[in-house]
């Protein structure tokens, strides 16, 4: 390699200075989406990312979800997966294999990654983090339903989160909750419990990573990516049906954490390496923002 070629590399690191700079101190909540978990190899590196973030002096404080994974677990013990509204039937039944799946297994898994890359990291199961209230679901005929032990966080406990940052440690979240009366386990989809942390955390950035390479214009297309949007263009991709399914209780709950006090959010494609860092360290950036 020529010396002009060795010197260039060190552009990568100057045009990640300012944020660098502007981002130390700061708390990221990152929403590691169940679609971009399917590849273990994948995973880890979105993983090493993140202790690169923690090293960089961001407090990065990771919620993650799991559907597909815990369809796959239901499917094995004979349980069929259903969803109303987005939300899972989690009937007795489903919320012990909800549990095991989320907080038994994903949980541990992604704490053992970052551990591996020599990051600190502790696994908190939801129910010790978020306090819970039940909720029904709207079914097609706009009929409210009800679907069993799923809820919607009310509050956060942050004691816990509050002393992994302050040593340094990544804490890493299911997305379960504690019901308020009962204390017993609520499943909460992970898109609303990230986004009722990060407002609780005030964060920096709230970061959805998941299967597509952001908000696209023709959901078939990669290269109809939106690079930016605001609340009145979200509206109309929402009214208009260009934003749908899983797509829908993320840009909802961004929406709502950006007029809660979070900065920004971004959504970007948990399978293309290093789209973290790249999205927060470089002028273009690689996904979509969301701003008020
Ligand atoms: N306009 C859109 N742009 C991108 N993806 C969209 C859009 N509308 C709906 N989607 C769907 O949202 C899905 C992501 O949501 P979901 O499957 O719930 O992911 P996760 O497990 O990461 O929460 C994408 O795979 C895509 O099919
Ligand atoms: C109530 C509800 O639907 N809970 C979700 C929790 C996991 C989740 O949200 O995972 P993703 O982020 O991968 O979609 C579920 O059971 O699938």
């Amino acid at each position: 390699m020529s010396l002009d070629a060795t010197i260039n590399k060190a552009s990568v690191l100057i045009e990640a200075l300012p944020y660098l700079q502007s981002f130390r101190g700061h708390t990221f909540l990152i929403k590691m989406g169940g679609s971009a978990m399917e590849d273990p190899d994948l995973v880890r590196k979105v993983m090493r990312d993140i202790v690169f973030l923690e090293v960089a002096g961001v407090n990065p404080v990771v919620v993650h979800g799991g559907g597909k994974a815990i369809s796959a677990a239901m499917k094995e013990a004979g349980l069929e997966a259903n969803f109303i509204g987005g939300f899972r039937v989690t009937t007795p039944e489903a919320i012990d294999i909800v549990q095991h799946t989320l907080s038994g297994k994903i949980n541990p898994g992604l704490v053992d990654m970052l551990t591996e890359f020599g990051g600190k990291a502790k696994g908190l199961p939801g129910s010790e983090v978020f306090v819970g209230r039940r909720i029904q679901a709207t079914n097609e005929d706009g009929d409210n339903v009800d679907i069993g032990r799923v809820g919607e966080a009310v509050g956060c406990q942050l004691d816990e989160i509050r002393n992994c940052i302050y040593s340094e440690t990544v804490p890493v979240i299911s997305p379960l909750a504690a019901e308020e009366e009962s204390g017993k386990p609520l499943n909460v989809n992970a898109d609303l419990a990230a986004a009722c942390l990060a407002k609780e955390l005030k964060v920096t950035k709230l970061v959805y990573l998941s299967d597509v390479p952001g908000i696209l214009a023709d959901r078939d297309d990669p290269s109809t990516l939106i690079p930016s949007i605001n609340q009145p263009k979200a509206e109309e991709l929402i009214e208009d049906g260009t934003i749908a399914g899983g797509m829908l209780p993320k840009i909802d709950s961004a929406l709502d954490a950006l007029s809660h006090g979070v900065g920004k959010v971004h959504f970007i494609d948990g399978r293309t390496p290093h789209s973290l860092l790249l999205e927060i360290f470089t002028r273009s950036g690689i996904g979509t923002e969301i701003v008020q």
